[in-house]
């Protein structure tokens, strides 16, 4: 694993939007994984700008998000689509139907998931995973105790998951019990991941995440596996680093 240690919050977002132009800008028809929450929001307000300056074109870009709550349809200010489209796929030219994240209403969620693996499949590969990462070491919405092996699936969320993403929601109550993720898996099999970690809340996940044992129990732990992950890192959380 490559730790690049950056040293705040907008460092972070400037160095991952660097990355993720390469790949735009090298590869034919470039394949990006994204993630939602507050870690990746800057890198995509980066995206937006480069896209602005007429730096970048997502015409031929195709993105896959990794996860989705279940319960929610795309209309809903707090699903991941409505994320996706408000932070980013708005205000660029990449194609809709090139923009794939998991739908919260289908009438069979394990249909979905299928299908959705499928799609991903059919792309034949993911150059460039964007990761944040969970306080509990969850990656997509794979909670501690996700088998390793996993594929696209429904999850029944953590409690601390929920609770950590209250602060989006009206009430505790709203906050949806289950979501769809990719799985570890799937996630594994990109090309190239960059996981961002910010802030000190996330300093004690992410030295576990570099020196703790690889284990279920805490699925970030895998990516020391992964032949090509960069961890984008500030001070705050890099505080635990040795
Ligand atoms: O970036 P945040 O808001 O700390 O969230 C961390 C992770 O948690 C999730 O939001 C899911 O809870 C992921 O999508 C994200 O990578």
């Amino acid at each position: 694993m490559k730790i690049i240690n950056v040293k705040d919050y907008e460092e972070m977002s400037q160095q991952a939007c660097s990355m993720l132009l390469d790949v735009i800008r090298n590869e034919i028809k470039p394949v990006l994984g994204l993630a939602t929450g507050s870690t990746p929001e800057g890198l995509y307000q980066h995206l937006i700008e480069k896209y602005n300056e007429q730096k970048v074109s997502f015409q031929e870009t195709t993105t896959f998000n990794l996860d989705e709550y279940v319960g929610l349809d795309r209309h809903d200010p707090n699903s991941y689509r409505f994320f996706m489209n408000e932070k980013l796929f708005n205000h660029v030219n990449i194609p809709e139907e090139n923009t794939h994240v998991p739908s919260g209403i289908a009438p069979d969620p394990n249909q979905e998931c299928y299908d959705y693996e499928q799609l991903i499949q059919e792309a034949d590969r993911i150059d460039v995973q964007v990761l944040g990462l969970g306080l509990n070491g969850h990656i997509g919405f794979n909670e501690p105790g996700t088998p390793f092996n996993s594929r696209t699936h429904v999850v029944a969320l953590d409690e601390s998951t929920r609770q950590a993403n209250a602060r989006f929601f009206d009430s505790i109550n709203d906050v949806p019990t289950q979501a769809i993720t990719m799985g570890i898996e799937t996630i594994m099999e990109s090309k190239s991941i960059i996981l961002l970690v910010s802030g000190e809340k996330k300093a004690e996940p992410l030295a576990r995440l570099v020196y703790g044992e690889i284990s279920e129990d805490f699925p970030a732990s895998i990516l020391q596996k992964h032949e090509n992950v960069t961890i984008i890192a500030d001070e705050a959380a890099c505080a635990n680093l040795r």
